[in-house]
């Protein structure tokens, strides 16, 4: 007898089933339908206030549900050990995520500590950036767009398998840019899956494979690649 097809798409890295989310009390995400896949960039547009930022927050397991089921590489939102998946999964927000009172190699490399790699790790991350030269700063005395590179190599550093990307490309030079692209690109030659959450419709159109627009709490499938 011909088994059952699974209901459940075996490559998908994020999979969200009618997940409606509050804030602070206030309904943003309503019945929500979501699902990327393994080797997926997933672009993801919408109006101030429409809850990118909230859906990039639940994906990365740091909001709780309040109705509908999801799973994120694998693990169900029910499932106690959700959280065992945080290792493998890079945000990079609207602040670089480092503390401001070490220089920029002590913070690599205590993530790199955190993450059994050796210090060599971190400092090469740092080359690949091009933040070498300014490795000894402290965090509080760098610009914005050398925090936001530091950024970029501890998701280098980290190699995730879900990178979720919050509006890094403001402020970006060409240069930095490109590592953006970089990155994404590396999560899907190892078979994970990337969100970005952009204004920029030309860099969602060039860097990836569809995007869905948040409108009125639900996702809107836009462009199909
Ligand atoms: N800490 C908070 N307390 C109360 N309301 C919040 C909080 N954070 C977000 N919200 C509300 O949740 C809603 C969704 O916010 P979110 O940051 O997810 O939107 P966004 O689409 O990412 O917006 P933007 O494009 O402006 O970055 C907004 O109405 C916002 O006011």
């Amino acid at each position: 007898m011909a088994s059952a097809p699974s209901a459940r798409p075996v490559d998908a890295v994020v999979e969200l089933s009618g997940v409606s989310v509050d804030v602070e009390g206030a309904p943003v995400l309503r019945d929500l339908d979501l699902t990327v896949r393994r080797g997926e960039t997933l672009g993801v547009r919408g109006a101030n206030g429409s809850g990118k930022s909230t859906l990039l927050s639940v994906v990365a397991t740091l909001r709780p549900v309040r109705t509908g089921t999801g799973s994120v590489l694998g693990k169900s939102f029910g499932d106690s050990a959700i959280h065992d998946v945080r290792p493998r999964i890079a945000l990079v927000g609207h602040a670089a995520a480092l503390y401001q009172n070490l220089t920029l190699r002590e913070n690599l490399r205590f993530l790199a500590h955190l993450t059994g790699r050796p210090d060599r790790a971190a400092d090469d991350a740092l080359d690949a950036v091009g933040l070498a030269g300014v490795a000894d700063r402290t965090a509080s005395r760098c610009s914005q767009g050398m925090l936001r590179r530091a950024d970029l190599a501890r998701v280098l550093l980290s190699e995730p398998e879900l990178l979720l990307l919050d509006e890094v490309h403001s402020g970006l030079d060409a240069a930095s840019v490109g590592l953006v692209a970089g990155l994404i690109d590396g999560v899907r030659r190892r078979g994970g899956a990337s969100m970005v959450v952009s204004h920029d419709q030309q860099r969602l159109t060039a860097e990836t494979d569809r995007v869905v627009e948040i409108v009125r709490g639900a996702a809107v499938p836009e462009r199909c690649a």
